[in-house]
């Protein structure tokens, strides 16, 4: 459904992207989360988010090991450590959580998925979101990546209403890369487009910070990218520098690759006011390009 009225932010919201430095011990990683959103929490951000598979190392080799069974909704606690962990961190801190992402298996299809987990202030899950665009890649003598060979993708753009503020899209990394996801997110009237994001020393360094650009001045919102911090010894280097980005493309805030948390808040005014100067949205001509989806379809998912 296209959003007439385009992206609201009702009134200023702090946001925060928890650079986690996460390891092989899922618990110890659930704990570090725990308290890095409670730290963030107490700097008054009221959207905390964590990077893609926080509760984990990052490879197709773990995300069946690290893989939690999240149906029936909430799923019993033995079978979902994380889930219940990340609905507490929401609830004990009154915060809307992005909570990363974390592998998923349904035992009923026998699929994995890299899935986030966004809860609400009262521990309620709010939205999950598959990542829909699998991270396939082969830059020889670079890096080699292919979660096909394990993961399924999900089939839809997710957006999640804050009642006091408005609405987020959320994605994963990869989905970073497809303009189209976030257009149309954007076009459903998301104010700030949101990544967990695990990018790695090769195509970070050359990628990330400008596809947060991009999407944030093709769309005219607020972009945030979360990634882990960097560990030279994972079989998988991330290239943290998590950030966020203005809806005009003005980096924001922007981490080296360490431990850390990035926060800004993010203002009403500084959606409108590109929108009024630079109205793409009214510009747009879909007579002219009709293959573009408008936003309309969206495919239930088991
Ligand atoms: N890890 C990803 O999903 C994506 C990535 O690293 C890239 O696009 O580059």
């Amino acid at each position: 459904m296209s959003s007439a009225a385009g992206p609201v932010l009702k009134q200023p919201v702090k946001l925060a992207c928890i650079q986690l430095a996460s390891g092989a011990d899922k618990q110890a990683n659930l704990q570090r989360a725990a308290e890095h959103v409670e730290k963030a929490a107490a700097k008054g951000n009221k959207i905390v988010v964590l990077p893609e598979c926080f509760n984990s190392p990052y490879g197709t080799k773990y995300f069946p090991q690290y893989a939690e069974t999240l149906l029936p909704s909430p799923p019993p606690a033995e079978q979902a450590p994380s889930f219940h962990a990340l609905a507490k961190m929401a609830s004990d801190n009154n915060v809307y959580l992005v909570g990363g992402s974390i592998p998923e298996f349904n035992p009923d299809t026998k699929k994995h998925y890299n899935t986030s987990l966004i809860f609400g202030p009262d521990g309620s899950l709010l939205a999950s979101h598959r990542k829909v665009h699998l991270f396939d890649i082969d830059i020889p003598g670079k890096v080699t990546f292919r979660e096909s060979d394990v993961l399924s993708p999900g089939n839809k753009v997710t957006i999640v209403d804050l009642p006091e503020y408005g609405k987020i899209a959320v994605a994963i990394c990869y989905d970073l890369r497809f303009p189209e996801l976030a257009t149309i997110a954007t076009r459903q009237g998301a104010f700030a487009l949101i990544y967990p994001g695990a990018f790695n020393t090769t195509t970070g360094a050359l990628h990330w910070r400008l596809l947060g650009q991009a999407r944030a001045v093709d769309n005219q919102i607020y972009v945030a990218l979360c990634s882990p911090a960097r560990d030279v010894n994972a079989d998988y280097v991330a290239w943290g520098h998590s950030l966020v980005v203005d809806p005009m493309a003005k980096v924001l805030v922007e981490a080296d690759e360490n431990e850390t948390i990035v926060e800004w808040e993010l203002e009403t005014e500084k959606i409108a006011e590109p929108r009024r100067n630079i109205p793409l949205n009214t510009q747009r001509r879909f007579d002219v390009y009709p293959d573009v989806n408008k936003g309309k379809i969206q495919f239930e998912e088991p």
